[in-house]
């Protein structure tokens, strides 16, 4: 469903598990970072909304989405972490330059995801102006980073 039909902060509660003693790392990237500052705020909302404590929420920040794949490797093969949730914003520019890095990323957290057996979840918002990004980044459709930071939840209970 597109997110103009749904509001990226309305899920479900149902088939919430116990995550207090869940250890959560999330990558930023620091480009657009008031898109994706935005966005690290709502997953970490959500995941103590839902008992996660705040000691056991690990950040490490990256220079663009485009290194989010790496990032995420690096804090996945740390064995106590139980869930990685990846945050950025790619915006359309005049190239396709666009097209290489989200096809970049999209793969490379996938694929991390498979290597590590634990839940890689891609919070990375795709617009196609800052409009767009803002929207998706607690604005009108509500906020990526609480979707994926109850993706990561609900795939714990898995
Ligand atoms: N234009 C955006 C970028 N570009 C930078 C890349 O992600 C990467 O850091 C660079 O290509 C060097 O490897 N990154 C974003 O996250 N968002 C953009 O809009
Ligand atoms: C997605 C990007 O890297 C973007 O900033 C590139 O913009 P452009 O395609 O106009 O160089």
């Amino acid at each position: 469903m597109a997110t103009t039909l749904k509001n990226l902060s309305q899920y479900s509660s149902s088939n919430i598990p116990d995550i207090s003693n869940k250890k959560f790392a999330i990558v930023v990237s620091e480009w657009n970072e008031d898109v994706t500052e935005s966005l690290y705020r709502g997953a970490i909302e959500t995941l103590m909304k839902h008992g996660a404590q705040k000691e056991n929420i690990y950040r490490k920040d990256v220079p663009g989405s485009f290194e989010l794949s790496l990032g995420a490797q690096w804090v996945a093969e740390i064995e106590d972490i139980d869930a990685v949730i990846c945050l950025g914003c790619v915006i359309q520019g005049e190239t396709r330059h666009f097209d290489f890095i989200c096809d970049a990323v999209a793969h490379g957290i996938t694929n991390v995801g498979l290597k590590y057996n634990k839940p890689v979840i891609f919070g990375v918002l795709t617009p196609e102006n800052q409009k767009q990004a803002l929207d998706r980044a607690g604005g009108k459709h509500g906020n990526k980073g609480d979707e994926a930071a109850i993706t990561a939840i609900k795939m714990l209970g898995f």
